[in-house]
């Protein structure tokens, strides 16, 4: 043990006794060190368990969550490349989330005698930093899965060669990615047979419970509003707060509010009107809920009788859960998914410059096309878009603008509240047709006939564009007909130009490319 602390068991103040005790360094129990990640949750939380374990009666568990930036950034969040140990920086929504999740983490922990500790830089620094300072005995995390685990493996040597323990958990994911492969070990690249394997595995474990105390200790940290996630000037969030309520407990409203009335009109799921969805991915994305406990209470939902079509949304549900996996997959076997085309013959595809005026109506939800500025609007407003739409609007920006997606990407990392460092560039290369498993370039959305299928009476239309079928209503800013044949133009040179098709699919397999060829030992993080 290199240090440690003794603390008093009164929860009601931890600043003013134990300030003194630990200025005296009079310490007598183990010393735990948790840093929370993507994984601000007190319940199902095996690092969290793990600490408040390890410390047992007489220790101390420090709780910190850090702001992290690569080594000799000076800002918070750089822009982190594939290689690169940082997590990517944060978009406004997703700061605007962090503040509250956070906010609302110190409150839970509190509320059983712990503390927040706040930080922020280089992780690789921060963390061996303060378990120096504290006098950690071990360090625990839950694992994450994106280029993050590069700075994950660098800390754990660091503290290992300090003498101090480092342990992660298996957290976040029900399956972690090198755990699901094809007969040959290599990643799947299809959802199917991916699902179909998962599926196959022992069923995930069960939850675990929040823990009910922890022993804290006085130790610095930064103040939350001092790091300047939420908007000030102008403050834009006002449709972020009326829709959301960031932190565990509204992660658990929202699964529980979907299990009573929501999943049995799963099935209608495409109607953007009619939110019959779990609104989940936020706090799936902040881990303030774990896939384990959404997995438990669907599982229990249908044992107490669910059936035909009900049981059905259960799993048609669950498998959209595993399609958070299965990207979160992809980007572990395929770190530069969201700077690279996974087919790599996306390469040569002829993009069109953009045509700023169209670039900003896209955004604005100004393009005349009802369907597409719905769903931009409601991003806008709310940080989130049906899923549904966010197809639409993003086959709209690839194919009848001829726009990059990863200029697409970028915007919607910027605007959307689940923004996910897999997810959302797995999706996008998904209506690129760049990406794995993904819809054809040629299958392109007629946002019209969407409109008339999913939004039948113009619900979802009227409510975000209200203007719609008024003279203040824009003419569409580009012919969706003449559009598409450019589009398909485009794809067949981008085809024709390829030396051998045949020899480029096989390129395309992210397990044949360069990023699974790395060597990658899940157990180093
Ligand atoms: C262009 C584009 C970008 C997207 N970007 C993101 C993103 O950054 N983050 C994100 O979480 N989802 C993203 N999605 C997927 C999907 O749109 C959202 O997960 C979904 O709309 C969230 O609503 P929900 O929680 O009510 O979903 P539900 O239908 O209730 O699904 C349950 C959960 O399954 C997961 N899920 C569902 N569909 C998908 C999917 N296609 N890919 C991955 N996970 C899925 C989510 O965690 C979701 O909360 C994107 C889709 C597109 C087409």
């Amino acid at each position: 043990m290199i240090a440690s602390l003794t603390l008093g068991t009164d929860a009601g103040d931890p600043t003013s006794v134990e300030s003194s005790r630990l200025a005296e360094g009079t310490a007598d129990g183990p010393v735990a060190l948790v840093w929370l990640r993507n994984d601000l949750r007190l319940a199902d939380n095996p690092a969290l368990q793990a600490g408040i374990a390890a410390a047992g009666p007489r220790g101390t568990t420090i709780v910190v969550y850090v702001l992290e930036t690569a080594a000799g950034d000076s800002q918070v969040g750089p822009e982190a490349g594939p290689d690169s140990a940082a997590p990517r920086a944060l978009g406004a929504a997703s700061r605007w989330w962090l503040h509250h999740s956070l906010s609302a983490l110190a409150d839970d922990l509190g509320a059983i005698g712990g503390k927040l500790v706040l930080r922020a830089g280089d992780a690789a620094t921060v963390i061996p930093g303060l378990a120096a300072e504290i006098g950690a005995d071990a360090v625990f995390w839950n694992r994450r899965y994106t280029n993050a685990r590069n700075a994950d493996i660098t800390i754990k040597a660091a503290l290992t060669e300090a003498g101090c323990e480092a342990r992660s958990f298996h957290a976040n994911l029900l399956h972690e990615p090198w755990t699901v492969q094809t007969g040959q070990g290599t990643p799947f690249r299809v959802f199917t047979p991916y699902w179909r394997a998962c599926l196959a595995t022992p069923e995930p474990r069960e939850p675990l419970p929040a823990p009910t105390g922890i022993r804290s200790a006085p130790v610095h940290s930064d103040t939350l509003t001092d790091w300047g996630l939420l908007p000030t000037a102008p403050d834009w969030a006002s449709g972020l707060r009326a829709t959301w309520t960031p932190g565990e407990r509204g992660a658990h409203e929202r699964l529980d509010a979907f299990l009573n009335d929501g999943i049995d009109d799963y099935h209608l799921r495409d109607e953007p009107a009619d939110g019959t969805t779990s609104w989940l991915s936020p706090h799936l994305r902040f881990g303030e809920i774990s896939p384990f406990a959404v997995w438990d209470a669907v599982r229990r939902a249908r044992s107490a009788g669910v059936t035909g079509q009900a049981a059905n949304n259960a799993a048609k549900f669950l498998s959209e859960v595993g399609w958070r996996e299965f990207n979160t997959s992809i980007l572990f076997s395929f770190p530069a998914l969201r700077e690279q085309n996974v087919r790599p013959e996306f390469a040569a595809f002829p993009w069109a410059t953009p045509d700023q005026d169209e670039l900003a109506a896209w955004r604005d939800g100004r393009t005349g096309i009802p369907l597409v500025d719905a769903g931009m609007r409601e991003l806008w407003h709310t940080g989130t878009m049906h899923n549904r739409v966010r197809m639409v609007v993003a086959s709209f920006l690839i194919k009848n603008l001829l726009v990059d997606w990863r200029i697409g990407e970028a915007w919607f990392w910027d605007t959307l509240v689940d923004a996910d460092e897999a997810s959302n560039p797995g999706n996008w290369q998904w209506v690129a047709g760049s990406g794995v498993d993904a819809a054809p370039y040629f299958r392109v959305f007629n946002p019209e006939l969407q409109a008339k299928k999913f939004d039948p009476h113009g619900e979802y239309v009227r409510r975000w564009v209200p203007e719609y079928g008024t003279p203040s209503y824009p003419a569409p800013i580009v012919d969706l007909r003449e559009t598409r044949g450019n589009a398909l133009a485009a794809y067949s040179a981008m085809r024709a130009a390829l030396p051998d098709p045949a020899a480029s699919a096989d390129r395309a397999d992210p397990a044949a490319g360069t990023a699974a060829a790395r060597p990658r030992p899940p157990e180093a993080t």
